[in-house]
């Protein structure tokens, strides 16, 4: 069994290391999480999970390591473990707009870097991840791959792809969520109780995205199914559109994808 150092447990390193574990693929035990504050550490050690304050002792004991901090914290961490990597050690850098050339450039050009970019639905097996790499073999590319398969779906993409891949699919469950809410203040208004407005929305979501996972239909062709003539949906559907609904995701999109390619030098 591989041991995972996971440098910084925020957001997407815990959810990722509670995701492993749920997938029943690898223990607590072999995962060591760090910070700079050992004593915020205490919900990862109560889960069985290694934690320490020293990354560069966390990382020496590990196979993988993913760099699990913000950009602008990257730096100095990467300063801390250089003396440390090795060329048989994986770096996993999910760090957003940070390049596998920034990473070699303070590690040193012979480590073995991949970026991926997951999304906290890894917490419960369902991230959408992206891999990409300059030049690690197919073999580590395949080990990353097989880490991310674990808690959920990956596709493989070129590095340039890797700040779109941020915007759709990291930053992409903030909108749908998003989406989600606005449609249960939607329903709220029109008669349900929140609590039974946010359920119904929820569902109606999944419902949608489960239809296109299991059908490969096009979102449209299920949309035209909906739409009866002269009915409802498509008066709702046109007026949220007059609305710049399409519109809106587009730009948000955009946005976010321009913003993630300049995290590291922001
Ligand atoms: N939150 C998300 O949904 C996603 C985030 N990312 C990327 O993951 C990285 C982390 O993002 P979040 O988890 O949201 O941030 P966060 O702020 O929640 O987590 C960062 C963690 O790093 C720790 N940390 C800071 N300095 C440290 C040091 N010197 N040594 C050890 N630990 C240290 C902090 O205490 C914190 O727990 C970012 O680069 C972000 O771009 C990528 C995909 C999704
Ligand atoms: O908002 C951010 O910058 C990070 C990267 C992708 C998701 N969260």
């Amino acid at each position: 069994m591989s041991k995972i150092t996971i440098v910084g447990s925020g957001n997407i390193g815990f959810s990722l290391a509670k995701g492993l574990v749920k997938s029943g693929q690898y223990k607590a035990a072999d995962i060591t999480l760090t910070r700079r504050n050992i004593a915020a550490l205490k919900q990862e050690a109560d889960l069985g999970f290694g934690t320490s304050d020293q990354n560069a002792e966390a990382v020496s004991q590990a196979d993988i390591v993913v760099l699990a901090i913000l950009p602008q914290q990257l730096r100095k961490v990467m300063e801390e473990i250089q003396p440390v990597v090795r060329t048989n050690q994986i770096i996993v850098s999910v760090v957003s707009g940070v390049s596998c050339a920034d990473v070699k450039t303070v590690l040193g050009g012979h480590s073995v870097v991949v970026r991926a970019m997951p999304n906290t639905a890894i917490a419960i097996g369902q991230s959408m991840t992206c891999i990409a790499t300059d030049n690690a073999t197919d073999e580590v590319v395949a080990q990353v791959e097989a880490l991310f398969e674990a808690v959920g779906a990956v596709v493989v993409i070129q590095e340039d792809l890797m700040t779109s891949a941020t915007a759709l699919c990291a930053c992409g469950i903030a909108f749908f969520l998003r989406a989600i809410r606005a449609a249960s203040q939607g329903g709220v208004e029109i008669g349900f109780h929140a609590h039974d407005a946010l359920k119904m929305a929820v569902q109606t979501a999944k419902g949608a995205a489960d239809l296109l996972l299991q059908t490969q239909n096009h979102p449209e062709g299920e949309i035209d199914k909906v739409t009866s003539p002269k009915g409802c949906t498509i008066a709702g559907l046109n007026e949220m559109e007059h609305h710049g609904f399409s519109s809106a995701f587009i730009k948000g999109i955009k946005l976010s994808a321009k913003k993630a390619g300049g995290l590291y030098n922001d």
